[in-house]
């Protein structure tokens, strides 16, 4: 039998994804280490930069994609994960997603009011609360609020608030819907150039469209949402809608990867609710920190200890099987889109 990482030995066989393979205390490389890729999961992949996140969420973009079952969804920061789209041969398929917009509805009206930072109790906010509930249309929920007998200062705020959004070119009718996130290729979401608060709203909108197209059964693939540089969005208008996948996507089956070089600025629930995680390297204190409050009680060493030099380098932490593992994570498939640009690469006269 093949040990696989996340799948409890009581579990049902199903898909498994090819992360690496073991590292003996040697340095040396071990058994193949798999994931399991079945049943739904809450991953955690942290890590200094330079020494291995993006790569790491590339090669596991790249097993979902040739699972079955699942539907791979990233959103994508940096820019940096389009190259999955650049192997069409191998298996592995991707669509990127460049200039991605949301439909205004995806959006409930709790989100519209955080999105733009309105208090649902206060005057402005409670016409937002109302358009948003009664129209699906940016313009519908401006003459939505324009039509009411309020006080105009409430209205004004309203409509600049939400002319606000508009600015950010994030929304459409036609925006991304359930059905183009949950085919079995790899959907990546290229939100690298948009500032924070856009960002954040495709990221909501992304967040609460899985969600609820499980919880209403509307789609039959298990979506993974995969978020590099998750920090961004933990601590934007995004994280309400991370954390609710957290706590309450298992019994869904949405599962959810979140990558990010500061565990600190994780939100304690995205740790302790994680039962995989991923670390590569890590040196600041905070950090270090940060994740030895949630290390659990069958890891008999700090992680500290445990902290892998070479990049590439893992140490895994799997609640399913209460055990730790050093391991090394495999080489891409696709090219990786990732590497810092060297000065000696530019040919010049010097
Ligand atoms: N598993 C691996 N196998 C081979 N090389 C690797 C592996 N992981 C990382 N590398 C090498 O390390 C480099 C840095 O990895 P990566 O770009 O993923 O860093 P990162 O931790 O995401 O950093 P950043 O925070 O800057 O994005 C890669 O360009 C690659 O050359």
């Amino acid at each position: 039998m093949t040990f696989v990482i996340g799948r409890g030995a009581d579990e049902a066989d199903g898909p498994v994804g090819h992360l690496g393979h073991y590292r003996a205390l040697d340095g040396s490389a071990g058994a193949p280490l798999y994931l399991d890729l079945n049943g739904p999961h809450a991953a955690l992949v942290v890590g200094k930069r330079g020494y291995g996140k993006s790569y790491t969420l590339g090669v596991l973009a790249e097993a979902l994609a040739q699972a079955s079952g699942v539907a791979p969804i990233l959103i994508d920061p940096m820019g940096v994960f389009d190259t999955l789209a650049a192997s069409p041969d191998d298996g592995i398929s991707a669509s990127v997603l460049d200039n991605p917009a949301i439909d205004p509805s995806t959006l409930d009206p709790r989100s519209w009011c955080a999105l733009v930072g309105l208090d649902p109790e206060s005057g402005a906010g409670g016409l937002l609360w109302r358009a948003a509930q009664e129209c699906a249309a940016l313009e519908a929920m401006r003459d939505r609020i324009e039509s009411v007998d309020a006080p105009r200062s409430d209205v004004r705020a309203a409509v600049n608030h939400l002319d606000l959004a508009a600015s950010w070119g994030v929304f459409e009718s036609e925006g991304i819907g359930e059905t183009d996130l949950c085919g079995p290729e790899i959907t990546v979401i290229d939100v690298s150039g948009m500032d924070g608060a856009p960002m954040n709203a495709i990221c909501r909108g992304v967040a609460e469209t899985l969600y609820r197209a499980r919880v209403t059964g509307s789609v039959d693939r298990l979506p993974w949402l995969v978020v590099d540089e998750a920090h961004t969005f933990f601590d934007g208008v995004a994280g309400p809608a991370l954390e609710a996948i957290l706590t309450r996507g298992r019994a869904p089956g949405v599962s959810f990867v979140a990558a990010t070089q500061r565990p600190s600025s994780v939100p304690a629930v995205g740790i302790s609710q994680s039962d995989i995680v991923l670390s590569h390297r890590l040196t600041s204190r905070s950090d270090l920190e940060a994740l030895e409050r949630a290390r659990p009680t069958y890891m008999n060493a700090t992680i500290e200890e445990r902290m892998p030099d070479a990049p590439g380098d893992v140490v895994v932490i799997d609640d399913a099987t209460e055990t730790t593992h050093a391991g090394r994570v495999r080489e891409r498939e696709t090219t990786h889109g990732g590497a810092s640009p060297r000065a000696s690469d530019v040919f010049v006269d010097r």
